[in-house]
């Protein structure tokens, strides 16, 4: 891989501290609620599988898939629901897990999306957050890692589908994006 990592931006240590922080302040929080955890698809597989296995609380999990028409920056901001949950979310707590949170506009239309669902509460973990890039004002409840505005691969994210797997998180070189 190291023919096509510029830098690693944070590694598999600096991750899997975040994620027990992360684990051990959802606990506190969610202790005696009903807590659905609700994956996005494809890029939060490995934050959430991570994660879950730092809640100590009981919990369900469910996942959804979303697709922005264009990229997420696209200037439209809608929003497809290509997964849907299994179940209703009616009185239950609701904490989506991201992968990165950019523009804003996926986890906007996902919070007012659920939001009518009549949960009892709806909060959003995500493990990187680009605030530089956002276009919509939102609250991020848990944040793991504030990065600057650089694309960034590993840990379920990807360039092309590719990258996921890394554990760390890291920069690409240019020549492998063209950027
Ligand atoms: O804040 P935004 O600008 O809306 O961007 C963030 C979204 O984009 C990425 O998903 P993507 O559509 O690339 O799907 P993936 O998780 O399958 O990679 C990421 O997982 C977020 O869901
Ligand atoms: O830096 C990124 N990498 C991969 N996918 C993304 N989606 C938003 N930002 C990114």
């Amino acid at each position: 891989m190291e023919h096509v990592i510029d830098r690693v931006l944070l590694d598999e240590t600096a991750l899997q501290a975040k994620v027990q922080e992360l684990g051990e302040r959802i606990t506190r929080d969610y202790e005696g609620k009903d807590l659905l955890v609700v994956g996005i698809l494809k890029g939060s597989l490995l934050f959430m599988a991570d994660l879950l296995r730092a809640i100590r609380i009981p919990l369900e999990i469910d996942f959804m898939a979303l697709s922005s028409y264009g990229s997420g920056a696209s200037t439209s901001g809608e929003v497809r629901i290509l997964k849907d949950l299994d179940q209703s979310i009616e009185n239950r707590h609701v904490l989506v897990v991201e992968d990165v949170i950019d523009t804003g506009l996926t986890l906007n239309y996902l919070m007012d999306n659920l939001k009518s669902r009549g949960a009892a509460s709806v909060k959003v973990c995500t493990i990187l957050d680009k605030p530089e890039r956002r276009r919509v004002a939102m609250t991020v409840d848990y944040n793991g890692f504030t990065i600057p505005d650089e694309f960034v691969v590993g840990y379920g994210l990807d360039y092309a589908q590719q990258y996921r797997h890394l554990p760390f998180v890291a920069v690409l070189k240019r020549e492998v994006y063209g950027g």
